[in-house]
C-alpha cells in the first residue's frame, strides 16, 4: 500500500524534507497515474510583486535536467524567478513531433513550498522511496487563491538534491513572506467553526510553508487584547485572527494599541499613532466578515491563508475613536443611530439565537425608528469625493499636518440636526448583505473615511435606501442622504438615549448596558458606550493587512446573498 501525495493534514509527512537519504543515484522512472497540474502559460504578470533576493540573475538559468511530468518527459529549467518546462519530443524516433507543444511555467513568486516527494508505505514516518520533487503554487482564479501542486518526477538523489536545494534558496529569499505567525482563534464565531476551519483548511498550509504557529484559543472577550497587551513579539512576522469582525476589531485595536504603548505614545490625550509593527491576516469565520471580504474580496480560508503565507501586503487606513481627549478604540467603522440602537438592542438580547436576536433587533428598532438629535462636524478631505483623488490631496496634506492640532483646525464644517444614522468607515465594508460596500465611495487605504449621514425621514423612505444596500441601485440617491469624504468627525448627541432605553425594559432583558450620559455605537461589529462627544480621525496606512490588490481583480467582489 502506498500514499499518495494530495493536500490533506494526514499525508503531510510523505513530503520531507529530509536531506540525509538523498544519497543513492537510480534511473528515471515513468511516475504512474500522478496527474500534472498545468499552469497557463500567458499568465498575468502581478504589478507589485516581489522578487526573491538571491545571488542569481533573473533569467539566467541556474539548473537545467529532465524530469517526468505527469506522463511525459519534460526538459525543465529553474531560473531565479520561474520554473519551466517543455516536452522532450520526439519520445520515439518514428512519433511525429507535436508542433502544438509549447513550454509552460509557473513564477516563483507563486511557488510557496517545496517538498522531496518519497513513495511510503502505511504507517512509515521517515525514509521511503524517493520519487522526485513537488513545488506547491498559488493558483489566482478571479479573487479566489488555491493551493496547487505540480510533481517533478525523478528517482535521481543528486539530481533532487540539487533541484531541492536550490528551490528551498530561492524561496527563502522571499523576505516578506512569514516564518513564525501568532494566531488568535475564537472558538464562539459564527457557528463555532473557526477553530475547525483553522485545523482543516489553514494549519496544514502552514505546515506546508515551515511556517511555526503559536495559537491561543480565546476564551472570552477581551482574551487578545490582553495577550497582546504583553505578549513578546519579538521573533514574530504577524498576527492572524480567526473569527468574525468583532475578533478582527479586537485584535486589530490589540495590534496599535500595543504600537503606541511600545513607542511610549500617550493615548490620554489628542495623538499622533505610530503603525502597528507587525501585519495582520484574518481567515474570515465570522457571519458577516466585512473586513476580510474588504481586504480579499471572498469570504474564503484558503485565499486568506494563502495570502498570509506568499507575505502579500496591503496598508489600510484605520480611525481612532477619542472621546474627552482619550482614545477609546482603533477600528474600521463606525455607526451611530440605527446602527448603534439595533446593535444595543441585540445585545440586550443575547439569550437569543444570533440570527435570531439580530432580525428581532433590526425589526423593533425600525418600528421604534427614531432620529438623534446632534451637532455633527467634520473635516473634508482634499474637497473632492473621487477616492483616488482624495488619496493623493489627502496623503500630501498629511506631511504637512500636526494631528495633534486637529480641534484648533479651521477647517471644520458644522451641522445641527436630527439623524437617523450617521457611519464613518475608512474601509468600503464589503459583504453578502451590501456587496457594493456599505461604503463603496472608500477605499481600503485613500487616506480618508466616508461619512454617510441619513436626515430624518419618513420609515418607508428609510427602508428603501436600507434595501438599496443589496441592489446595484445607488443606496445614497435620496435627498435625506449626504455622503463626505473625510478626514476627521466630530458627534455631539444631544438627546437622551437612557429613557429610550428604560422603554425597552422587559422581563427577558440582560442588564442594560447603556449608562446614564452614553451612547451606543456599533464600531466595527462591537457595541461600545461612548460619551456624547466623540471624535474620529481617519489615520492612513496605520495598519498592514495580508491580502492583495482587489483593484487589480477581474471579479466583482462578493456576490449578493441578501435582505
Ligand atoms: N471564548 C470566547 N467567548 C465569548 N466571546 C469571545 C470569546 N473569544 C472572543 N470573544 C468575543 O466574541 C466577539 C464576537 O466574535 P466574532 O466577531 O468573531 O464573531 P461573530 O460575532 O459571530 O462574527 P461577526 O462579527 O462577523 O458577526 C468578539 O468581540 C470577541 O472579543
Amino acid at each position: 500500500m502506498f500514499e499518495s501525495p494530495r493536500k490533506s493534514t494526514n499525508v503531510l509527512h510523505a513530503w520531507s524534507e529530509s536531506k540525509v537519504e538523498l544519497h543513492d543515484t537510480q534511473p528515471v522512472s515513468p511516475p504512474g497515474t500522478e496527474k500534472c497540474v498545468k499552469v497557463k502559460k500567458k499568465r498575468k504578470q502581478q504589478r507589485g510583486e516581489i522578487r526573491s533576493e538571491t545571488k542569481y540573475i533573473a533569467d539566467e538559468p541556474i539548473v537545467r535536467g529532465i524530469f517526468q511530468i505527469g506522463k511525459k518527459s519534460h526538459d525543465v529549467v529553474l531560473t531565479a524567478t520561474r520554473v519551466t518546462w517543455t516536452p522532450i519530443e520526439p519520445e520515439t524516433p518514428t512519433a511525429e513531433r507535436d508542433v502544438m507543444k509549447q513550454e509552460e511555467y509557473v513564477e516563483l513568486q507563486d511557488v510557496f513550498a517545496v517538498k522531496v516527494k518519497r513513495r511510503r508505505s502505511a504507517g512509515q514516518q521517515t525514509g521511503g522511496t524517493l520519487l522526485g520533487i513537488t513545488l506547491f503554487h498559488c493558483k489566482k482564479k478571479g479573487l479566489k487563491l488555491k493551493n496547487h501542486t505540480i510533481h517533478l518526477n525523478n528517482l535521481s538523489v543528486d539530481h533532487c538534491e540539487i533541484w531541492f536545494k536550490t528551490l528551498k534558496e530561492i524561496l527563502n529569499g522571499f523576505r516578506q513572506r512569514p516564518k513564525s505567525l501568532k494566531v488568535f482563534v475564537n472558538p464562539t464565531s459564527h457557528k463555532k467553526e473557526a477553530y475547525k476551519i483553522y485545523l482543516d483548511e489553514v494549519a496544514p498550509l502552514f505546515k506546508l510553508a515551515d511556517i511555526q504557529a503559536d495559537v491561543t484559543i480565546t476564551e472570552r472577550k477581551g482574551h487578545a487584547l490582553s495577550v497582546l497587551k504583553d505578549c513578546s513579539l519579538d521573533d514574530c512576522d504577524g498576527v492572524v485572527c480567526v473569527g468574525g469582525d468583532g475578533s478582527v476589531a479586537e485584535v486589530a485595536h490589540g495590534l496599535l494599541l500595543r504600537a503606541q504603548m511600545d513607542a511610549g505614545r500617550d493615548t490620554d490625550s489628542i495623538f499622533t499613532p505610530v503603525q502597528a509593527a507587525l501585519p495582520l491576516g484574518i481567515i474570515p469565520a465570522g457571519s458577516t466578515d466585512v473586513v476580510a471580504c474588504s481586504v480579499y474580496g471572498k469570504r474564503h480560508a484558503v485565499t486568506a491563508a494563502l495570502h498570509i503565507i506568499m507575505g502579500h501586503r496591503q496598508p489600510v487606513d484605520v480611525c481612532s475613536f477619542s472621546s474627552m481627549g482619550r482614545l477609546v478604540r482603533f477600528g474600521f467603522s463606525a455607526m451611530f443611530g440605527f446602527g448603534g440602537r439595533t446593535l444595543a438592542l441585540a445585545e440586550r438580547h443575547r439569550w437569543m439565537p444570533p440570527s435570531q436576536r439580530r432580525e428581532f433587533a433590526l425589526i423593533k428598532t425600525l418600528a421604534n425608528l427614531k432620529p438623534e438629535d446632534c451637532e455633527l462636524s467634520f473635516i473634508t478631505s482634499g474637497g473632492t469625493e473621487d477616492p483616488r483623488l482624495a488619496k493623493e490631496h489627502f496623503l500630501r496634506d498629511e506631511r504637512n499636518r500636526d494631528e495633534d492640532s486637529i480641534c484648533e483646525d479651521g477647517s471644520w464644517q458644522t451641522r445641527q440636526g436630527l439623524y437617523l444614522n450617521i457611519s464613518v468607515m475608512a474601509i468600503p465594508c464589503l459583504c453578502s448583505m451590501a456587496p457594493r460596500g456599505l461604503a463603496p465611495n472608500t477605499r481600503l487605504n485613500n487616506g480618508s473615511m466616508a461619512l454617510i449621514t441619513v436626515g430624518d425621514t419618513s420609515r418607508s423612505e428609510f427602508i428603501k435606501h436600507l434595501k438599496r444596500y443589496s441592489s446595484t441601485n445607488n443606496q445614497f440617491s435620496f435627498s435625506f442622504i449626504e455622503t463626505h469624504t473625510v478626514r476627521a468627525v466630530r458627534l455631539r448627541s444631544q438627546g437622551s438615549w437612557a429613557e429610550d432605553i428604560s422603554e425597552e425594559r422587559d422581563s427577558k432583558t440582560t442588564p442594560i448596558i447603556s449608562s446614564e450620559g452614553t451612547y451606543p455605537w456599533n464600531i466595527d461589529g462591537d457595541l461600545l458606550e461612548v460619551p456624547s462627544e466623540i471624535l474620529i480621525r481617519v489615520h492612513p496606512h496605520l495598519l498592514a493587512l495580508f491580502g492583495g490588490d482587489l483593484e487589480e481583480a477581474e471579479e466583482a467582489p462578493v456576490k449578493c446573498s441578501c435582505i
